[in-house]
């Protein structure tokens, strides 16, 4: 399985695009800003597009990319979320005044976008590919997930502050690469807490649960922090080979 980074950042500012990864080519794991930078046919081939949670840095390329590949889709692609995430959507975005309602376009009857409800611990099959639905603690309801590629699980947490059900989850699977987000430096661990975030000193007490030969990839730092949160992190020295995750990167997993 290819799993290419299209955006890690939490925020936006040049070079910083908001979170999103392309897996092979047809499922879109979060649909932050980085989803622009794909051209009309590779947005054209996604299928499917599982969402973590309903902040606008996750879905703000949803209703643009259904706009751009209407008339190219024979089927729809579909957006698996939460229930909460869902409604989220339909009632602040598809609502006609934001944006279309593109579930009943370009008719009710072969719409090009429908939404598919999940939950955590939940399993699901995408044309093929096996996906677990990790929980998440946000300060929206929020999950993250995981995905079967060859060589073991791609697990990415997505939004989240100390989340002790996910490491259990993790113990029992061969996980081949851990995305997990440290959205803010230590000096601003108020806020870290505040908007249940993780801060390297919060992310080291996370890894504890975490098998040390697991490869782990930092996430959704905001614009301008990352270089400070790296320096945090390998000060702590968890015993993890930790990495931070940028733009353009592929893996193969
Ligand atoms: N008190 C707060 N609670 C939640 N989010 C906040 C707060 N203050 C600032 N924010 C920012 O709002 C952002 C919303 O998206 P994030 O959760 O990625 O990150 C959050 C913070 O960067």
């Amino acid at each position: 399985m290819k799993v290419r980074v299209l955006g890690c950042s939490g925020a936006i500012a040049a070079g910083c695009k908001t979170t999103s990864f392309l897996l092979d080519d047809d499922l879109l794991v979060d649909a932050g800003t980085g989803v622009g930078d794909l051209t009309l046919d590779e947005l054209a081939r996604i299928n499917h597009i599982l969402i973590t949670h309903s902040h606008l840095d996750h879905i703000v390329s949803i209703p643009l990319l259904v706009d751009s590949v209407m008339n190219r889709r024979t089927r729809p692609i579909v957006v698996h979320a939460l229930p909460e995430t869902l409604e989220a959507l339909r009632a602040h975005i598809l609502n006609w005044v934001i944006w279309p309602d593109f579930t009943q376009l370009p008719s009710r009857e072969r719409p090009v976008l429908k939404m598919e409800p999940l939950a955590a611990g939940q399993v699901l099959d995408l044309d093929g590919k096996r996906i677990e639905v990790l929980p998440a603690e946000h300060t929206v309801p929020a999950v993250g997930y995981a995905v079967e590629g060859r060589t073991g699980w791609w697990a990415y947490t997505g939004d989240t502050g100390p989340n002790p059900a996910l490491w259990p989850l993790l113990a029992r699977r061969r996980v081949a690469m851990l995305v997990i987000e440290t959205a803010f430096g230590d000096d601003e661990r108020e806020l870290a807490a505040a908007s249940k975030h993780l801060s390297p000193s919060t992310l080291a007490q996370e890894l504890r649960s975490l098998a040390r030969d697991v490869p782990v990839f930092v996430t959704h730092a905001k614009p301008g922090g990352m270089g400070a949160i790296v320096t945090q992190v390998h000060a702590l020295d968890s015993g993890h080979r930790i990495e931070h995750l940028e733009a353009g990167q592929v893996f193969v997993i």
